[in-house]
């Protein structure tokens, strides 16, 4: 891999402003999905390294806290200005580690860096309060004051907008942070580290542990009291452990976990429009992201022109090696994601759904799945059940309203729902009742830095990106001033 600037490729991790090995000097590999071959490696670090990580977070908070909010946003903006000036290196490392096409990777990083110019902003409006007192000789002071340490433990699929989307409102609100990025994705975390120590962040502020699953580094990031809060984008599975691990100390959490998001194209909905969404939604970074659409429930008067169509969306699709120009559907994260993507393929087809695009592999890569659409697909088929997380679109026939919403509702997430009228009633009607965090009206993309993105039941607890974003990093302080008759 060949980079402009290769000082951004670290293979050490950083702690308090060091580029350090592990204690054991033990590494781990990082691999291309598209053919498994050798990226990098980086540490393998454990609670040891965490432990002291999280102390030099500890050692730099009353510092960076006590900086005042602007130059705080002065130094995430030049994080950001430096972020736009390596965009093509954060990206052909990012593909390289992750397998999304270039443009996408590009793509990511701007979305990546909108976060941190956003909270450069956000620092400077971190207003309290000062509240009419019930009696003369009082006065009611509110404050806003940062968390304290924050742990941030961040997925593969977005190895660089799932990390700013967690560390600029952390630092903007005077936190400190201990980050955790995904064994398969550590490169881009280690660049974005080496580019927030050229803004000037101070050692200590913003610390990088890598490691794999095991050794210790969750258990000590959830369990040390030090750490006042635990910032977590996964799977449901483990943000379920990890609030529970933090449970013992009482930490502040924001979770954004998975999602199973219907698609609902009413008889009404301008289908060409509701096409354009369903590829958006559905096969952007090979269908890896928590707010893809999961299930596609069509009215019965649109159903076969819409299947007609987006079978043939599907067909156009070009898979391959992210680094090629013209693909745009590149490698699940690795080939056992993409058997478990074909296994959900076969058991729905061996139910009774039938192919109308893919159902396969790519021939002669084990991590490329071909963008499918599956139709007659019944709503208790583990297809539509389970978060697929892979480029496969089940399509599902309702005949009312009324059935539409039952279905879209019933599932433990509410992380992100869409769907296509052209009717006003209906649109207010339909966005009402979703049990969603996060509703797209004619629009398949529906994320970035300025509204609030998380969900609720399973899919999370808070908000991230927006003017919400900042206070999940900060605690209500009240001050009762006494003898001011
Ligand atoms: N709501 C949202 O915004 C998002 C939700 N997701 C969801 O996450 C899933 C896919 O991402 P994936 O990375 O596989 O999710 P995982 O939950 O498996 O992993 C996410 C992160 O958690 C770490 N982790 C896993 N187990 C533990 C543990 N016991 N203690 C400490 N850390 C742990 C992983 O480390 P390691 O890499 O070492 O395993 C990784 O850094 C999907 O369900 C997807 O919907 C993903 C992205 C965004
Ligand atoms: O991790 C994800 O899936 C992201 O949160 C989705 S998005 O923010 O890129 O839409």
């Amino acid at each position: 891999m060949k980079l402009s600037d290769m000082t951004l490729l670290k293979e050490q991790a950083f702690i308090d402003g060091a580029w350090v090995g592990a204690d054991n000097g033990g590494r781990f590999n990082v691999t291309n999905p598209i053919d498994n071959s050798l990226v990098a490696s980086v540490p393998g670090m454990g609670a040891g390294e965490t432990r002291r990580a999280i102390d030099a977070a500890q050692r730099a908070l009353a510092a960076w806290s006590a900086r005042s909010a602007k130059h705080r946003a002065g130094l995430l903006r030049k994080w950001y200005e430096l972020v736009i000036a390596h965009q093509d290196d954060l990206a052909l490392l990012m593909t390289c580690e992750q397998g999304k096409p270039l443009a996408e990777a590009r793509g990511e990083v701007m979305y990546g860096a909108s976060f941190i110019e956003w909270f450069a902003e956000e620092a400077k409006r971190a207003y309290g309060e000062l509240v009419p007192a019930p009696t003369e000789d009082r006065r009611l002071v509110v404050m806003k004051q940062p968390v304290g340490v924050v742990a941030a433990i961040t997925p593969w699929n977005f190895p660089v907008a799932m990390i700013t989307r967690k560390a600029a409102p952390a630092l903007a609100a005077g936190c400190t942070m201990v980050l955790k990025p995904a064994s398969e994705t550590p490169l881009s975390a280690l660049a974005l580290a080496a580019l927030a120590e050229r803004a000037g962040i101070p050692p200590g502020v913003f610390n990088v542990v890598t490691a794999e699953r095991s050794g210790g580094v969750g258990e000590e990031l959830t369990g040390n009291p030090a750490v006042r809060k635990l910032t977590f984008t996964g799977s449901t599975r483990v943000g379920k452990q990890l609030m529970a691990q933090c449970a013992g100390t009482v930490k502040k959490l924001s979770l954004e976990l998975g999602g199973n998001a219907p698609f609902i194209v009413f008889d009404d909905a301008d289908i060409d429009a509701a096409v354009r969404g369903a590829v958006a939604s559905k096969y952007r970074n090979a269908g890896q992201t928590c707010v893809c659409a999961n299930r596609f429930l069509v009215q019965d008067g649109i159903y076969d022109e819409f299947a007609r169509r987006l079978a043939q969306a599907a067909n156009a699709l070009k898979p391959g090696d992210g680094r090629e120009n013209g693909v745009n559907l590149g490698p699940l994260i690795h080939a056992r994601a993409a058997g478990n993507t074909h296994q959900l393929v076969e058991e729905a087809v061996a139910d009774g759904a039938s192919v109308l695009a893919g159902g396969d592999y790519v021939p002669g890569a084990t991590s490329l799945y071909q963008a499918t659409v599956l139709a007659d697909v019944r709503p208790e088929m583990r297809v539509a059940q389970e978060e697929i997380f892979g480029p496969v679109a089940p399509l599902i026939r309702f005949s009312t309203e009324e059935e539409a919403i039952r279905l879209a509702n019933d599932t433990p997430y509410g992380l992100a729902a869409y769907f296509y009228t052209r009717d006003l009633q209906r649109s207010w009607r339909v966005s009402e009742r979703l049990e969603y965090g996060m509703v797209g009206l004619n629009e398949g993309l529906i994320s970035n830095e300025m509204a609030p993105f998380g969900g609720i039941k399973e899919s999370g607890l808070g908000r991230e990106g927006s003017r919400h974003g900042l206070d999940e990093y900060m605690e209500l302080k009240y001050v009762c001033v006494g003898g001011m008759a």
